[in-house]
């Protein structure tokens, strides 16, 4: 069920499983059918075409969605570089648990099963300025955690995370994978001051010159500078590529999860929709990286799989108007000059 060793969390990443090619030239024949001028609803319709691919049909249904929310604590956080403390990661699960969070309200709003995983919380990462973040075990268990969440039944996967200083993983995970300065990755997060990124961008240069010759594999990289949250992300992704099922991703840390992936298969993508760009500034970048492009821009910069849950409503539309439109040879309208 999960990656027993990272050698078998290697090989799946490197057998990757394509969409339905007939489900997708039907979906394609549908949308040209439809009593419309082809393409004029744009995004939506490569979305229905999307999602009929990775479903296998050429009429795609969200009928048993999830979102899973993984979180996670950091060791490097004792170095000042989040606006909250390491508590209110636990906390904010709590409140997940309680039903108070925004994730509840828009999981809720958007019809999705929402599933809450805390990976041992009250046992943080190393810091990663002075050893990897996981040991082999822990960072195995962390990508299994995520795969556990990925039952073949479902239609379509959400994710999110929770952890109090995981935009600077996020931006050591995006330098490392794809390069540039650290400055280029640093955000606000929670909303830091100047000195408050001065000290994320010091935090995070010491980690990647600590890992610098490190073997610069997918597993090593998660293990070395990343954290169970975020390890758990990328083995709940890479799962439901293995079941084919279509995955939206939320902001820049989400992003960040898979970066070591896609340096080394960019196609791991390409069962992902960027559900929003994240108003953290790496965000964008990295969603060039990983080749995406997002669905919604709002302003939105929380994180707990939020943009990717809020996403799924412009799915839902773009599937609602592939199954249920006219053809033109049914309502009997010209489909040409
Ligand atoms: C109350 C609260 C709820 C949140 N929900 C998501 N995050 C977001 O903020 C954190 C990342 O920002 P940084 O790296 O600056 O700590 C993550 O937990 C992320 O999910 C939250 C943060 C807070 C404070
Ligand atoms: O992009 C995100 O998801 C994000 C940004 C800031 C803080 N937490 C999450």
């Amino acid at each position: 069920m999960g990656f027993a060793s990272p050698a078998a969390f290697e090989a799946a990443l490197a057998s990757l499983p394509s969409a339905d090619a007939d489900a997708l030239a039907a979906a394609r024949a549908r949308q040209g059918q439809l009593t419309k001028p082809p393409g004029s609803l744009g995004r939506l319709e490569d979305i229905a075409v999307f999602m009929a691919g990775w479903q296998g049909t050429a009429r795609p249904v969200i009928e048993r969605g999830r979102t899973a929310i993984f979180a996670g604590n950091h060791g490097f956080v004792a170095h000042g570089v989040s606006a909250f403390p390491a508590s209110v990661t636990e906390a904010m699960v709590t409140n997940f648990e309680a039903g108070g969070a925004a994730i509840n309200a828009l999981a809720d709003a958007a019809g999705l099963d929402l599933r809450i995983v805390a990976l041992d919380l009250d046992r943080p990462t190393a810091d990663f300025t002075t050893a990897p973040a996981m040991d082999e075990d822990e960072c195995l268990a962390a990508l299994s955690a995520g795969a556990g969440v990925v039952t073949p039944d479902l239609q379509i996967l959400t994710v999110g995370e929770m952890g109090i200083g995981n935009t600077t993983a996020a931006a050591a995970l995006s330098a490392r994978s794809f390069g540039g300065s650290v400055a280029e990755w640093v955000g606000p997060g929670t909303g830091v001051d100047s000195a408050g990124l001065a000290r994320k961008v010091a935090v995070i240069e010491q980690a990647l010159a600590l890992h610098h010759s490190a073997p610069a594999s997918p597993f090593e990289t998660l293990r070395r500078l990343g954290g169970r949250e975020i390890a758990a992300i990328a083995g709940a992704v890479l799962k439901a590529r293995q079941l084919r099922i279509p995955v939206v991703l939320d902001g820049f840390i989400t992003c960040a999860a898979i970066a070591p992936l896609a340096a080394k298969v960019p196609a791991i993508t390409d069962h992902c929709l960027a559900g929003h760009c994240s108003a953290e500034p790496g965000h964008v970048r990295l969603l060039r990286h990983l080749g995406l492009s997002p669905l919604l821009s709002l302003g939105m910069r929380l994180g707990e799989g939020s943009g990717a849950a809020l996403a799924v409503s412009v799915i839902r539309a773009a599937l609602a108007t592939h199954a249920q439109m006219a053809t033109f040879a049914e309502a009997g309208v010209a489909d040409r000059l």
